[in-house]
């Protein structure tokens, strides 16, 4: 569904360049659902504005589906963007009119699209668990609830790909797991592939795959061990993502890879390092001076 190659992209500010993708590479199978994590100023959100058609590239390759990002025209992007995707963010709810219902507030996009379809809409409202809501007005519903009617809404024009930045991020742990187990009926029920950015490792357990980014380069995927398996992985009592998951690194196509800081200082690693191949191992120390060379 997702193929991104040497991604890159440079944000200009006046003299200065911010560097927030760095030649990224990622690739999303049909029918996945899976998170991306990074800390913050990791490039999460570029690369979520970039798939969605909301910002371009500046270099590499991107295809989602049919459409190649990179070179697609403006027509292009408006008509990838009201067909293929679907978005959520944090604080949708504030972007919903609160004086229209629930069901007014899905029927709107429709609206415009032209495709409007109450029968659609209501079912959208009751997959999301708001059946009996839906003739509430927006300002009388909750947070959370508010957020389901965003997801709702953003599953209007039968996307087949779903992006959701930091989609539980004001809401309570209950509440997240609701939209969590919605996220995972969509995926499964209606196939959807789905993309969730976030830096809440406790959602971890309830996606196929993990990727963490790390300086604008995939660095780090984990898989789930057992994939019939939802769970949550609760933050306290010294949990991780090791407990669900098996954690790889990740090497791009022409051998590269990151080495994790805290590795690298451990070894007192600068700018280089002996690597060495004893048949089934590489094993990477500070480097080793030559024989006779006298260290600095
Ligand atoms: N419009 C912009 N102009 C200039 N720099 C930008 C712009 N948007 C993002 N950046 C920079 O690009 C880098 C990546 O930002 P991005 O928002 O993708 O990170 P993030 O991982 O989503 O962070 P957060 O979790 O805090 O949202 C950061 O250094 C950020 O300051």
């Amino acid at each position: 569904m997702i193929t991104c190659e040497g991604l890159v992209k440079i944000y200009k500010a006046d003299d200065l360049e911010v560097v927030a993708l760095q030649g990224l590479n990622l690739s999303v199978k049909p029918g996945e659902m899976m998170a991306i994590i990074g800390n913050s100023g990791s490039g999460k959100s570029t690369l979520l504005n970039i798939l969605g058609g909301l910002d371009r590239p500046s270099a590499g390759q991107v295809q989602v589906g049919p459409w190649n990002l990179l070179k697609a025209s403006d027509d292009d992007l408006v008509k990838y963007k009201r067909d293929t995707v679907g978005f959520i963010w944090q604080n949708n709810g504030r972007n919903l009119l609160p004086f229209l219902t629930a069901l007014e507030n899905v029927e709107m996009p429709m609206m415009f699209a032209g495709k409007l379809d109450r029968a659609y809409a209501k079912q959208l409202l009751e997959w999301v668990g708001l059946k009996d809501r839906m003739h509430n007005k927006l300002q009388q519903l909750s947070g959370g609830e508010q957020q389901r009617v965003a997801i709702a809404i953003s599953l209007s024009n039968r996307p087949q790909l779903l992006l959701a930045d930091e989609p539980t991020g004001s809401v309570d742990t209950r509440t997240s797991d609701v939209i969590m187990d919605i996220f995972r009926r969509f995926n499964k029920e209606l196939g959807l592939t789905i993309v969730i950015v976030t830096h809440d490792l406790s959602l971890a357990g309830k996606v196929d795959r993990v990727v963490a980014i790390r300086d604008g380069l995939t660095s780090t995927e984990f898989i789930k061990r057992n994939p019939n398996l939802d769970q949550s992985i609760p933050l306290s009592g010294g949990h991780s993502l090791d407990d669900v998951h098996e954690e790889f690194v990740v090497v791009d196509r022409v051998g590269r890879m990151q080495i994790p800081k805290e590795y690298l200082k451990a070894l007192a690693i600068g700018d280089k390092a002996t690597m060495e191949f004893d048949g089934d191992k590489i094993v990477i120390t500070a480097p080793k001076t030559l024989e006779g060379e006298e260290t600095a």
